[in-house]
Protein backbone atom coordinates (compact mmCIF):
# COMPACT_ATOMS: atom_id res chain seq x y z
CA UNK A 1 0.00 0.00 0.00
CA UNK A 2 1.19 3.63 -0.34
CA UNK A 3 -1.75 5.95 0.34
CA UNK A 4 -0.61 9.30 1.37
CA UNK A 5 -3.11 12.09 2.92
CA UNK A 6 -2.41 15.73 4.87
CA UNK A 7 -4.45 17.85 6.32
CA UNK A 8 -4.56 21.09 6.69
CA UNK A 9 -0.89 21.51 7.00
CA UNK A 10 0.43 24.63 7.79
CA UNK A 11 3.91 25.95 7.95
CA UNK A 12 5.21 29.68 8.47
CA UNK A 13 9.02 30.98 7.73
CA UNK A 14 9.20 34.21 9.81
CA UNK A 15 6.52 36.30 7.81
CA UNK A 16 6.00 34.08 4.79
CA UNK A 17 3.30 31.26 5.24
CA UNK A 18 5.07 28.63 3.16
CA UNK A 19 1.71 26.22 4.35
CA UNK A 20 -1.64 27.95 4.55
CA UNK A 21 -3.71 24.50 4.60
CA UNK A 22 -2.24 22.05 2.58
CA UNK A 23 -5.13 19.23 2.08
CA UNK A 24 -4.34 16.36 -0.28
CA UNK A 25 -5.61 12.68 -0.94
CA UNK A 26 -3.36 11.08 -2.62
CA UNK A 27 -3.96 7.46 -3.82
CA UNK A 28 -1.88 4.26 -3.72
CA UNK A 29 -0.19 3.73 -6.81
CA UNK A 30 -1.01 7.04 -8.38
CA UNK A 31 1.32 9.60 -10.33
CA UNK A 32 0.29 12.55 -8.20
CA UNK A 33 2.23 15.68 -9.17
CA UNK A 34 2.23 19.26 -7.09
CA UNK A 35 2.06 21.35 -9.91
CA UNK A 36 2.71 25.38 -8.84
CA UNK A 37 5.29 28.19 -9.85
CA UNK A 38 8.50 28.94 -7.19
CA UNK A 39 7.77 29.79 -3.62
CA UNK A 40 4.07 28.37 -3.32
CA UNK A 41 5.26 25.88 -0.94
CA UNK A 42 5.77 22.47 -3.28
CA UNK A 43 8.83 21.70 -1.55
CA UNK A 44 7.84 22.50 1.68
CA UNK A 45 4.83 19.79 1.26
CA UNK A 46 6.94 17.19 0.59
CA UNK A 47 9.41 17.85 3.12
CA UNK A 48 6.61 17.65 5.52
CA UNK A 49 5.28 14.30 3.78
CA UNK A 50 8.75 12.97 4.33
CA UNK A 51 9.18 14.09 8.11
CA UNK A 52 11.60 16.85 7.17
CA UNK A 53 9.57 19.69 8.70
CA UNK A 54 8.45 20.94 12.03
CA UNK A 55 5.10 21.83 11.42
CA UNK A 56 2.77 24.23 12.66
CA UNK A 57 -0.65 22.59 12.33
CA UNK A 58 -1.96 19.85 10.45
CA UNK A 59 -1.68 15.79 9.82
CA UNK A 60 0.13 13.64 7.58
CA UNK A 61 -1.89 10.10 7.48
CA UNK A 62 0.63 7.20 5.40
CA UNK A 63 -1.72 3.86 4.69
CA UNK A 64 -4.26 5.50 6.90
CA UNK A 65 -2.40 5.65 9.92
CA UNK A 66 -1.34 9.03 11.29
CA UNK A 67 2.41 9.44 10.96
CA UNK A 68 2.79 13.22 12.21
CA UNK A 69 5.04 12.76 14.49
CA UNK A 70 6.92 9.36 13.03
CA UNK A 71 10.37 10.26 12.33
CA UNK A 72 11.19 9.94 8.21
CA UNK A 73 12.89 6.85 8.74
CA UNK A 74 9.62 5.35 10.05
CA UNK A 75 7.76 6.67 7.39
CA UNK A 76 9.37 4.20 4.50
CA UNK A 77 9.46 6.76 2.21
CA UNK A 78 12.26 7.33 -0.77
CA UNK A 79 12.85 10.84 -2.11
CA UNK A 80 15.25 12.10 -5.08
CA UNK A 81 15.97 15.92 -4.71
CA UNK A 82 16.40 18.35 -7.11
CA UNK A 83 20.09 17.84 -6.44
CA UNK A 84 21.60 14.16 -6.96
CA UNK A 85 23.09 13.63 -3.47
CA UNK A 86 25.21 10.88 -4.99
CA UNK A 87 28.29 9.90 -2.58
CA UNK A 88 31.15 11.35 -5.07
CA UNK A 89 33.82 8.32 -4.00
CA UNK A 90 31.20 5.52 -4.73
CA UNK A 91 30.71 3.62 -8.13
CA UNK A 92 26.99 4.05 -9.85
CA UNK A 93 26.53 0.68 -8.68
CA UNK A 94 27.92 1.27 -4.87
CA UNK A 95 25.27 4.58 -4.72
CA UNK A 96 22.12 2.86 -6.00
CA UNK A 97 23.06 -0.23 -3.59
CA UNK A 98 23.87 1.63 -0.98
CA UNK A 99 19.79 1.77 0.39
CA UNK A 100 20.03 -1.64 0.55
CA UNK A 101 23.17 -2.06 2.06
CA UNK A 102 21.93 0.41 5.29
CA UNK A 103 18.67 -2.43 5.47
CA UNK A 104 21.51 -5.02 5.31
CA UNK A 105 19.78 -7.21 2.75
CA UNK A 106 22.44 -10.39 1.25
CA UNK A 107 24.55 -9.19 -1.12
CA UNK A 108 23.46 -11.82 -3.85
CA UNK A 109 20.00 -10.16 -3.32
CA UNK A 110 21.53 -6.29 -3.99
CA UNK A 111 22.85 -7.50 -7.05
CA UNK A 112 19.69 -8.85 -8.77
CA UNK A 113 17.75 -5.22 -7.29
CA UNK A 114 20.70 -3.07 -8.60
CA UNK A 115 20.48 -5.03 -12.19
CA UNK A 116 16.66 -4.75 -12.32
CA UNK A 117 16.45 -0.85 -11.51
CA UNK A 118 19.75 -0.18 -13.95
CA UNK A 119 17.73 -1.87 -16.79
CA UNK A 120 14.43 0.52 -16.21
CA UNK A 121 17.31 3.07 -16.37
CA UNK A 122 19.30 1.80 -19.15
CA UNK A 123 22.03 3.05 -17.27
CA UNK A 124 23.88 -0.96 -17.39
CA UNK A 125 26.99 0.35 -18.83
CA UNK A 126 27.88 2.84 -15.91
CA UNK A 127 27.84 0.91 -13.31
CA UNK A 128 31.33 1.00 -12.43
CA UNK A 129 31.96 4.50 -12.51
CA UNK A 130 31.91 7.45 -10.27
CA UNK A 131 29.96 10.61 -10.82
CA UNK A 132 33.22 12.45 -11.73
CA UNK A 133 33.18 9.78 -14.69
CA UNK A 134 29.79 10.67 -15.50
CA UNK A 135 27.47 13.74 -17.43
CA UNK A 136 24.38 15.80 -15.21
CA UNK A 137 21.77 13.22 -17.14
CA UNK A 138 23.48 9.89 -16.18
CA UNK A 139 24.06 11.49 -12.36
CA UNK A 140 20.14 11.98 -12.44
CA UNK A 141 19.39 8.57 -13.72
CA UNK A 142 21.86 6.95 -11.08
CA UNK A 143 19.98 9.21 -8.34
CA UNK A 144 16.55 7.88 -9.27
CA UNK A 145 17.95 4.23 -9.58
CA UNK A 146 18.82 4.78 -5.81
CA UNK A 147 15.61 6.15 -4.67
CA UNK A 148 13.97 3.65 -7.10
CA UNK A 149 16.19 -0.06 -6.34
CA UNK A 150 13.87 -0.44 -3.09
CA UNK A 151 10.07 -0.25 -2.53
CA UNK A 152 9.37 2.17 -0.47
CA UNK A 153 5.17 3.45 0.82
CA UNK A 154 5.94 6.24 -1.55
CA UNK A 155 8.29 8.07 -3.79
CA UNK A 156 8.66 11.94 -3.35
CA UNK A 157 10.49 13.19 -5.92
CA UNK A 158 11.35 17.27 -5.77
CA UNK A 159 11.70 18.45 -9.38
CA UNK A 160 13.92 15.67 -10.03
CA UNK A 161 14.40 16.47 -14.09
CA UNK A 162 15.58 19.91 -13.57
CA UNK A 163 19.02 19.92 -14.18
CA UNK A 164 18.43 17.97 -17.22
CA UNK A 165 19.00 19.91 -20.69
CA UNK A 166 15.65 20.26 -22.51
CA UNK A 167 16.00 17.04 -24.97
CA UNK A 168 16.84 14.77 -22.01
CA UNK A 169 13.87 16.20 -20.26
CA UNK A 170 11.47 15.22 -22.22
CA UNK A 171 12.93 11.57 -22.69
CA UNK A 172 12.87 11.04 -18.98
CA UNK A 173 9.21 12.12 -18.78
CA UNK A 174 8.82 8.79 -21.13
CA UNK A 175 11.06 7.16 -18.68
CA UNK A 176 9.12 8.00 -15.61
CA UNK A 177 5.97 7.02 -16.94
CA UNK A 178 6.92 4.15 -18.20
CA UNK A 179 8.49 3.15 -14.83
CA UNK A 180 6.18 3.94 -12.77
CA UNK A 181 4.42 1.84 -14.66
CA UNK A 182 6.08 -0.95 -14.25
CA UNK A 183 6.82 -0.80 -10.63
CA UNK A 184 3.27 0.63 -9.62
CA UNK A 185 4.84 2.40 -6.57
CA UNK A 186 2.69 6.06 -5.36
CA UNK A 187 5.10 9.17 -7.22
CA UNK A 188 4.71 12.07 -5.39
CA UNK A 189 6.23 14.44 -7.87
CA UNK A 190 6.79 17.87 -7.47
CA UNK A 191 7.46 20.33 -10.46
CA UNK A 192 7.02 24.39 -11.53
CA UNK A 193 6.59 23.20 -15.03
CA UNK A 194 2.80 22.62 -16.12
CA UNK A 195 3.68 20.30 -19.49
CA UNK A 196 6.23 18.24 -16.98
CA UNK A 197 2.80 17.92 -15.15
CA UNK A 198 -0.15 17.76 -17.63
CA UNK A 199 1.95 14.67 -19.32
CA UNK A 200 2.63 12.56 -16.59
CA UNK A 201 0.12 13.08 -13.81
CA UNK A 202 -2.76 11.16 -12.78
CA UNK A 203 -3.84 13.66 -10.78
CA UNK A 204 -2.20 17.37 -10.55
CA UNK A 205 -2.77 19.28 -7.37
CA UNK A 206 -1.82 23.26 -8.42
CA UNK A 207 -0.39 24.88 -5.09
CA UNK A 208 -0.47 28.68 -4.89
CA UNK A 209 0.59 30.49 -1.89
CA UNK A 210 0.59 27.70 0.04
CA UNK A 211 -3.20 27.25 -0.75
CA UNK A 212 -4.37 24.19 -2.90
CA UNK A 213 -6.05 25.99 -6.19
CA UNK A 214 -7.39 22.73 -7.62
CA UNK A 215 -6.72 19.02 -7.69
CA UNK A 216 -7.93 17.37 -10.76
CA UNK A 217 -6.66 15.04 -13.74
CA UNK A 218 -4.76 16.87 -16.57
CA UNK A 219 -7.50 17.10 -18.83
CA UNK A 220 -9.93 18.45 -15.83
CA UNK A 221 -7.21 20.93 -15.24
CA UNK A 222 -6.74 22.21 -18.83
CA UNK A 223 -10.23 22.33 -19.56
CA UNK A 224 -12.18 22.86 -16.64
CA UNK A 225 -9.71 25.27 -14.70
CA UNK A 226 -10.79 26.04 -11.25
CA UNK A 227 -10.24 29.59 -11.25
CA UNK A 228 -8.75 32.12 -13.45
CA UNK A 229 -5.53 31.98 -11.98
CA UNK A 230 -4.96 27.92 -12.72
CA UNK A 231 -6.50 28.39 -16.36
CA UNK A 232 -3.61 31.52 -16.33
CA UNK A 233 -0.68 29.00 -15.54
CA UNK A 234 -1.62 26.10 -16.78
CA UNK A 235 -1.25 25.84 -20.54
CA UNK A 236 1.39 27.66 -23.24
CA UNK A 237 0.40 29.97 -24.79
CA UNK A 238 -1.20 31.49 -21.64
CA UNK A 239 -5.22 31.95 -22.15
CA UNK A 240 -6.85 34.91 -23.35
CA UNK A 241 -8.96 36.79 -21.22
CA UNK A 242 -11.48 39.68 -21.79
CA UNK A 243 -13.81 41.13 -19.73
CA UNK A 244 -17.56 40.84 -20.39
CA UNK A 245 -20.86 40.88 -18.93
CA UNK A 246 -23.87 38.32 -19.65
CA UNK A 247 -27.16 40.24 -20.67
CA UNK A 248 -29.59 38.17 -22.10
CA UNK A 249 -28.41 35.88 -24.62
CA UNK A 250 -25.88 37.47 -25.61
CA UNK A 251 -21.73 38.38 -23.87
CA UNK A 252 -21.36 41.70 -24.13
CA UNK A 253 -17.40 42.76 -24.15
CA UNK A 254 -15.98 46.38 -22.59
CA UNK A 255 -14.35 46.61 -25.59
CA UNK A 256 -17.64 47.00 -27.61
CA UNK A 257 -18.06 43.16 -28.88
CA UNK A 258 -20.67 40.86 -28.74
CA UNK A 259 -20.63 36.77 -28.99
CA UNK A 260 -23.63 34.35 -28.53
CA UNK A 261 -23.59 33.41 -24.64
CA UNK A 262 -22.55 30.28 -24.37
CA UNK A 263 -25.28 27.31 -23.69
CA UNK A 264 -23.54 25.99 -20.76
CA UNK A 265 -23.20 29.45 -18.71
CA UNK A 266 -25.11 30.18 -15.45
CA UNK A 267 -23.42 33.76 -15.45
CA UNK A 268 -25.85 36.33 -13.97
CA UNK A 269 -26.61 38.80 -15.94
CA UNK A 270 -25.08 42.33 -15.36
CA UNK A 271 -22.41 40.69 -13.28
CA UNK A 272 -18.46 41.31 -14.30
CA UNK A 273 -17.19 38.46 -16.38
CA UNK A 274 -14.04 37.38 -17.56
CA UNK A 275 -14.13 35.07 -20.84
CA UNK A 276 -11.24 33.16 -21.47
CA UNK A 277 -10.29 31.85 -24.66
CA UNK A 278 -7.43 29.35 -25.62
CA UNK A 279 -5.34 29.77 -28.39
CA UNK A 280 -6.15 26.61 -29.91
CA UNK A 281 -10.02 27.41 -29.40
CA UNK A 282 -9.74 30.40 -31.82
CA UNK A 283 -9.33 30.08 -35.33
CA UNK A 284 -8.79 32.67 -38.20
CA UNK A 285 -11.41 30.82 -40.77
CA UNK A 286 -14.62 32.25 -40.75
CA UNK A 287 -16.83 29.67 -39.50
CA UNK A 288 -19.71 29.90 -37.21
CA UNK A 289 -21.93 33.23 -35.96
CA UNK A 290 -19.21 33.30 -32.40
CA UNK A 291 -16.56 35.58 -34.17
CA UNK A 292 -14.57 38.56 -32.54
CA UNK A 293 -13.58 41.90 -34.53
CA UNK A 294 -9.47 42.46 -34.25
CA UNK A 295 -6.74 43.63 -36.03
CA UNK A 296 -3.45 41.81 -36.12
CA UNK A 297 -1.18 43.34 -33.38
CA UNK A 298 1.65 40.19 -34.00
CA UNK A 299 2.85 37.15 -36.05
CA UNK A 300 5.24 34.61 -34.44
CA UNK A 301 5.86 31.71 -36.63
CA UNK A 302 6.62 28.30 -35.20
CA UNK A 303 7.38 25.85 -37.84
CA UNK A 304 4.21 23.80 -37.91
CA UNK A 305 1.93 26.45 -37.26
CA UNK A 306 1.89 30.31 -36.59
CA UNK A 307 0.99 32.20 -33.29
CA UNK A 308 -1.07 35.46 -33.98
CA UNK A 309 -1.75 38.03 -31.74
CA UNK A 310 -4.82 39.93 -32.23
CA UNK A 311 -5.55 43.33 -30.91
CA UNK A 312 -9.39 43.37 -29.28
CA UNK A 313 -10.12 46.65 -28.60
CA UNK A 314 -7.21 47.44 -25.75
CA UNK A 315 -7.49 43.48 -25.17
CA UNK A 316 -5.21 41.10 -26.90
CA UNK A 317 -5.86 37.44 -27.81
CA UNK A 318 -3.35 34.41 -28.54
CA UNK A 319 -4.24 32.24 -31.76
CA UNK A 320 -3.00 29.52 -32.78
CA UNK A 321 -3.42 29.46 -36.89
CA UNK A 322 -1.89 27.38 -40.08
CA UNK A 323 2.09 28.12 -40.52
CA UNK A 324 0.84 29.42 -44.38
CA UNK A 325 -1.60 32.03 -42.94
CA UNK A 326 -1.21 35.09 -44.80
CA UNK A 327 -1.93 38.11 -42.99
CA UNK A 328 0.17 41.55 -42.14
CA UNK A 329 0.40 43.98 -39.15
CA UNK A 330 -2.52 46.26 -38.49
CA UNK A 331 -4.75 43.83 -41.02
CA UNK A 332 -8.49 43.83 -39.53
CA UNK A 333 -10.11 40.15 -39.26
CA UNK A 334 -12.81 38.10 -37.22
CA UNK A 335 -11.57 35.48 -35.09
CA UNK A 336 -13.78 32.96 -34.80
CA UNK A 337 -14.53 31.48 -31.44
CA UNK A 338 -15.71 27.75 -30.30
CA UNK A 339 -17.73 28.84 -27.68
CA UNK A 340 -18.45 25.30 -26.05
CA UNK A 341 -14.88 25.07 -24.93
CA UNK A 342 -14.63 28.71 -23.62
CA UNK A 343 -14.38 29.40 -20.03
CA UNK A 344 -16.20 32.45 -17.88
CA UNK A 345 -14.56 33.09 -15.08
CA UNK A 346 -16.61 36.11 -11.96
CA UNK A 347 -14.27 38.93 -12.54
CA UNK A 348 -14.47 39.83 -8.56
CA UNK A 349 -13.50 36.31 -7.34
CA UNK A 350 -11.67 34.78 -10.34
CA UNK A 351 -13.89 31.61 -9.66
CA UNK A 352 -15.06 29.72 -12.69
CA UNK A 353 -18.56 30.17 -13.21
CA UNK A 354 -20.26 26.66 -13.06
CA UNK A 355 -21.60 24.96 -16.11
CA UNK A 356 -25.08 23.70 -17.07
CA UNK A 357 -25.12 20.09 -15.97
CA UNK A 358 -26.01 18.45 -19.60
CA UNK A 359 -22.49 20.75 -20.71
CA UNK A 360 -20.18 19.92 -17.76
N1 LIG B 1 14.03 27.08 5.54
C1 LIG B 1 13.36 28.17 5.15
N2 LIG B 1 13.53 29.35 5.74
C2 LIG B 1 12.84 30.46 5.36
N3 LIG B 1 11.94 30.47 4.36
C3 LIG B 1 11.72 29.32 3.71
C4 LIG B 1 12.42 28.10 4.06
N4 LIG B 1 11.99 27.12 3.23
C5 LIG B 1 11.08 27.68 2.42
N5 LIG B 1 10.91 28.99 2.69
C6 LIG B 1 9.97 29.92 2.03
O1 LIG B 1 8.70 29.30 1.99
C7 LIG B 1 8.06 29.51 0.73
C8 LIG B 1 7.76 28.18 0.09
O2 LIG B 1 8.99 27.55 -0.24
P1 LIG B 1 9.10 26.17 -1.03
O3 LIG B 1 10.54 25.85 -1.17
O4 LIG B 1 8.22 25.17 -0.41
O5 LIG B 1 8.49 26.60 -2.44
P2 LIG B 1 8.52 25.81 -3.81
O6 LIG B 1 7.15 25.87 -4.33
O7 LIG B 1 9.14 24.47 -3.62
O8 LIG B 1 9.46 26.72 -4.69
P3 LIG B 1 10.62 26.33 -5.78
O9 LIG B 1 9.88 25.86 -7.00
O10 LIG B 1 11.29 27.65 -6.00
O11 LIG B 1 11.47 25.27 -5.16
C9 LIG B 1 9.01 30.38 -0.08
O12 LIG B 1 8.59 31.71 0.04
C10 LIG B 1 10.35 30.16 0.59
O13 LIG B 1 11.16 31.29 0.44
Amino acid sequence: MGTVSTSGLRKAFGDVQALDGVTLEIPDGSFFVVLGPSGAGKTTTLRAIAGLERLDAGTVHLDGRDATHDTPAARDLAMVFQSYALYPRRTAYENIASPLRARRMPSDEIATAVERVAGLLHIERLLKRRPAQMSGGEMQRVALARALVRRPRAFLMDEPLTNLDLKLRVEMRTELTRIHRSLGGTFVYVTNDQVEALSMADQIAVLRDGQVQQVGTPSEVYQRPANQWVAGFVGSPRISLLSCKASGDRLVGSEGWSLPRPRWSTAEDGRPLLLGLRAEDLSLEQRGAAQLPGEIYGLEPLGDRTLVDVKVGSEMLKVKARATIGGTLGEKLQVTVDLDRAHLFDADTGLAVPRTREMS
